[in-house]
């Protein structure tokens, strides 16, 4: 049997276990992830966020010294980014004195700058985020040409008069030749100004409550949409609550609350 100290917490209620492991000690593998993240035997999440330091990553080339995000889905699937985990990641470690309101985090998807703002949300540097090419999806009978955004992370960006109308109970098709490792697939609905709507079928998780990766992927696509080049601030509002994302530049940062309910003892078993 095993014994680890975890935390529960979410971001616009996408929610995530966590477990710092500074020295690469505890090696979860797959069942262990499926193990913590179901909601009956386990914990509970959409995902599992583990803080390793970056020295013990293979591949990691950047500062040895940052705190890498080592994030799987419920599943037990790696994933390069997640948007809603990095804010919770960094409340916790924040709140575990063991990391400044300023952090550079390391992702699968390249080092993020992080701020642990004085109001308790977080905002992310989520760049460098990329338009690809329109691909086919179907869902419910219906065929969505949806616009690929790479978040670090794949996207597939479906536009729909009725968001209320979709099942999410039952996955969305893609094309597997434009998304050979899978894709997240959003959902976006127009509201107003610079304000859109979104619901998400994650990879490796099924329909959550919000993605960050997701609703900065729905902002890129809504501005494309509109043929907007100038720097402007969105709102995404998903089931879970709302995020802001804003275009600056070449950056695009995403701030949202990262909120820690609780924390304790897991045993996992052999
Ligand atoms: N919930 C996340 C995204 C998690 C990873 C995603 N399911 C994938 O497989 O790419 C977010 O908040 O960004």
């Amino acid at each position: 049997m095993r014994t680890w100290s975890f935390a529960k917490g979410h971001g616009t209620e996408n929610d995530f276990v966590i477990i710092v492991d500074r020295h690469d000690l505890l090696s979860p593998g797959t069942d262990d992830v499926r193990y913590l993240c179901d909601r009956r035997v386990g914990v509970g999440g959409d995902g599992f966020l583990r803080a390793v330091k970056a020295e013990h990553i293979d591949g990691w080339d950047g500062d040895p010294d940052l705190w890498f995000m080592d994030y799987r889905n419920a599943d037990g699937s790696l994933a390069e980014m997640c948007g809603n985990g990095i804010r919770v990641f960094a409340r916790h470690l924040a709140d575990e004195g063991l990391i400044g309101a300023e952090v550079s985090i390391a992702t699968r998807a390249g080092a993020k700058q992080v701020s642990v703002l004085s109001d308790g949300r977080v905002r992310v540097d989520m760049s460098p985020v990329r338009l690809m090419a329109e691909s086919r999806v179907t869902h419910g009978g219906c065929a969505y040409d949806a616009v690929g955004v790479d978040v670090g992370n794949p996207h597939a960006v479906c536009g729909t008069d009725d968001l209320e109308a979709l099942d999410l109970t039952i996955a969305p098709e893609f094309d597997a030749e434009v998304y050979p490792a899978g894709t997240n697939v959003e959902f976006v609905c127009g509201l107003g100004d610079h304000h859109v709507a979104m619901r998400v079928f994650e990879r490796g998780v099924g329909e959550t409550r919000s993605c960050g990766t997701g609703t900065v992927a729905a902002a890129t696509a809504a501005r494309a949409w509109a043929g907007e080049r100038d720097d402007a601030s969105w709102r995404v509002d998903v089931p879970g609550g709302s995020l802001e994302i804003a275009f600056h530049g070449d950056a695009i940062t995403m701030t949202g609350p990262a909120v820690l309910v609780a924390h304790g003892e897991v045993v996992l078993p052999d």
